[in-house]
């Protein structure tokens, strides 16, 4: 029996197959002793490519972390505690009667969950996932078994088995959690992806008054009382709900929608017309200062983001991002839409005709500034006295990065520190001792959730090292895509556990391992070595040094250049047309006609560019189809109409991955 996923993501895989041959050191059976890797997540290499892979299974009961039946956790009651916090977030029908998820009543709406589902809420989403439908008695019978970004590039993940339902009056689709569908039966969307059909094992029919939640497109604010799982007695987590994301912003339809309006729900007034999405229009969510059935223990939820007063404030207002520039606007090749037409959406966002927008979001511990103009965040860590990440700092460190996450504006991260000579020290040395047990899984929970969601982000993240940078600060750093150090031979940066007589845990040396190489970090990893920044540089742990006093710039400088890439952090679509059953870019800005574009294994929007293997181009053998690619800042609004996709075709032919 199927159990709950990692703590974050959760996908739900749709094939054995999808990218697991893509990774160096995914979750896998260790050989012979039918143990599982924890959490099960990829690891990268150097030349990674981000949203290329997914955690491809779900978790047996067995092999979950969290559940009783976990070897790795210790003892059953925290085992049971974060197993059931952990499995909140799965659908109960893959939960096992024996999971302690169980024990919320089935009958019971899911409000709290479904409110998860697209709405502020981040999966950490590996930009080339596709949703995927098992089943379909009827034409409308589906069961989304993963989903990846909705139209306005947030990442969903709508309960993996969403019953969709028609409503032919209106000519759209409504799933079981009262989200809209747009499509054609042949090319559902949900949430921005393409979903196909098959038959359904069970088909959920839910009656259209009793659907409770909002999947992500439909039309319920946010930030109601109702929408938080903490309101109806269930576990809320400050990083799930999306109250504790205060910019999460309305979840509406996106601008051009051709979802309908939604039915009146019985006993609840129809809401007003949908109205774009714009963070910035979001009004400013109610925010409890502490939630008494939140599995983080009680700490000040960050302020809502300050609202730029040039901003104006009627939500009714089109966005200033609506429209898309012009010169960003690639001419589409013959016959095919550019996507903003198709679609009715920018494909990313104008430059501001106002002066540099800056933002800035700040909590205990954590302080954010938005370059809106440059796409760019930089998070400073401002713990003294040493930046030592304990679970506050963890917790408000996650909910920043979502809120980042969530962000159009914001494409790429600089991490850093407000403290002088330290980057991190690492975990809190104090969390560690003298609390409990429930609190020692919290902790760790929260130290995985920080790398999942860090590693796996679809920013583009450089760690600007401006001080020492033992443990888990170097965890961090290495979680980065690019790391720059400052140049002072004073700063150390290392996993150091060793000499705390404590073992790094394998996915601290994994990712190690993935930036200096096997022999370099079995000899640092069994000293524990601290390493001076120019020795860093010198094995590869830190990509370059500069004086300290350049390292802002640098940073920025990098950031830059990776943001113009196009792909995960870039700004361009291309479209490929497969001929000769190969797959041609036909062009797009920053991006050469002729070039191989990755299509990785199936979906629609958000993916990398970058060389498309033969094997992956054997694998998918298309003939007469289109595709495209979506960059990050486009929002994966780039959808071609389904007339013009073969994307079944060809998921089918890559083995449904
Ligand atoms: C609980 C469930 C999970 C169990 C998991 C078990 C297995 C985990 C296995 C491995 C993962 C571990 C990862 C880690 O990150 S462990 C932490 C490793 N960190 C360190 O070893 C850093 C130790 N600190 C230093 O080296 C230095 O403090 C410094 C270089 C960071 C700064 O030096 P300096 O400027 O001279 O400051 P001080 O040394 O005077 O320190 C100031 C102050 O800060 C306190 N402090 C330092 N580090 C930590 C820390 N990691 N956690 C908490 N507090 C820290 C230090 O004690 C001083 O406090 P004060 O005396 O009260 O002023």
């Amino acid at each position: 029996m199927r159990c709950c996923s990692p703590p974050r993501p959760a996908w739900v895989p749709t094939c054995s197959s999808s990218t697991r041959s893509r990774r160096s050191t995914g979750p896998a059976r260790a050989a012979g002793t039918g143990a599982w890797d924890w959490p099960p997540w990829r690891s990268r290499s150097r030349s990674r490519q981000r949203g290329s892979t997914i955690p491809a299974m779900l978790l047996p009961d067995a092999v979950c972390p969290h559940s009783t039946a976990s070897p790795r956790l210790g003892p059953r009651a925290a085992g049971d505690e974060v197993h059931r916090r952990c499995c909140r977030g799965q659908p109960r029908e893959l939960l096992p009667a024996s999971c302690p998820g169980m024990a919320v009543p089935l009958g019971e709406p899911e409000r709290g969950r479904a409110g998860r589902a697209g709405q502020g809420r981040t999966e950490r989403g590996s930009a080339g996932q596709d949703g995927m439908v098992q089943g379909g008695a009827g034409p409308w019978d589906h069961r989304i078994i993963k989903v990846g970004k909705d139209p306005q590039g947030h990442r969903v993940q709508p309960a993996p088995t969403t019953t969709i339902t028609p409503n032919p009056e209106q000519g759209a689709w409504l799933n079981n959690k009262g989200a809209w569908l747009s499509g054609n039966g042949r090319g559902l969307t949900e949430g921005g992806w393409l979903i196909g059909g098959g038959p359904t094992p069970r088909p959920r029919r839910v009656p259209l008054t009793s659907r409770a939640g909002n999947g992500g497109s439909g039309p319920r604010p946010l930030h109601g009382a109702d929408r938080c799982g903490a309101q109806r007695g269930g576990a809320c987590s400050a990083l799930l709900c999306p109250r504790g994301w205060g910019g999460g912003g309305l979840a509406t339809a996106p601008r051009g929608s051709p979802s309908p309006p939604p039915p009146a729900r019985r006993g609840v007034p129809p809401p007003g017309p949908r109205v774009p999405r714009c963070p910035l229009h979001a009004p400013c969510p109610p925010v409890s200062p502490t939630s008494p059935v939140s599995p983080y223990p009680p700490y000040p939820r960050p302020p809502c983001p300050p609202i730029s007063p040039h901003i104006p404030p009627p939500p009714q207002t089109p966005c200033p991002r609506g429209a898309a520039p012009p010169h960003l606007t690639p001419p589409p090749p013959p016959g095919v839409l550019p996507l903003s037409q198709a679609w009715g959406r920018a494909p990313r966002l104008p430059p501001s005709p106002l002066p540099a927008q800056r933002r800035a979001f700040s909590n205990n511990k954590i302080l954010v500034e938005l370059d809106e103009s440059a796409g760019v965040a930089t998070m400073k860590f401002k713990s003294p006295p040493v930046n030592s990440l304990s679970l506050d700092f963890l917790t408000e460190f996650c909910i920043s990065l979502e809120k980042l996450e969530n962000d159009r504006a914001c494409r790429g991260v600089i991490l850093t520190s407000a403290v002088p000579k330290i980057f991190s020290s690492g975990l809190d040395i104090t969390e560690m001792c003298g609390k409990s047990t429930e609190h020692y899984a919290e902790f760790w929970r929260a130290v995985q959730e920080m790398w999942l969601r860090l590693y796996s982000s679809n920013m583009v993240t450089v760690a600007a090292v401006n001080g020492s940078s033992p443990a888990g600060g170097c965890l961090i750093a290495l979680t980065c895509d690019y790391r720059i150090m400052a140049e002072n031979p004073k700063f150390s940066i290392g996993l150091n556990e060793a000499q705390l007589g404590i073992v790094a845990p394998f996915w601290f040396k994994d990712t190690f391992v993935n930036v200096v190489g096997h022999r370099v970090a079995e000899s640092s990893l069994q000293l524990g070595s601290l390493h001076p920044a120019p020795e860093a540089h010198r094995i590869g742990l830190v990509d370059e040094l500069v004086p300290e006093e350049k390292l802002k710039d640098r940073a920025t400088a990098v950031m830059q250049q990776w943001l113009a890439l196009p792909g995960k952090g870039g700004t361009s679509w291309a479209v490929t047309e497969c001929r000769n059953g190969d797959l041609t870019c036909v062009g797009g800005p920053g991006i050469e006609a002729g070039s191989c574009v990755s299509v990785g294994t199936g979906g629609v929007g958000g993916w990398e560019v970058g060389k498309l293997s033969k094997a992956v181009r054997a694998a998918l053998g298309c003939e007469g189809c289109a595709w495209h690619t979506a960059g990050r800042s486009a929002g994966c609004a780039g959808r071609l109409p389904p007339a013009q996709l073969a994307v079944p075709a060809l998921l089918s032919r890559a083995g449904g991955a």
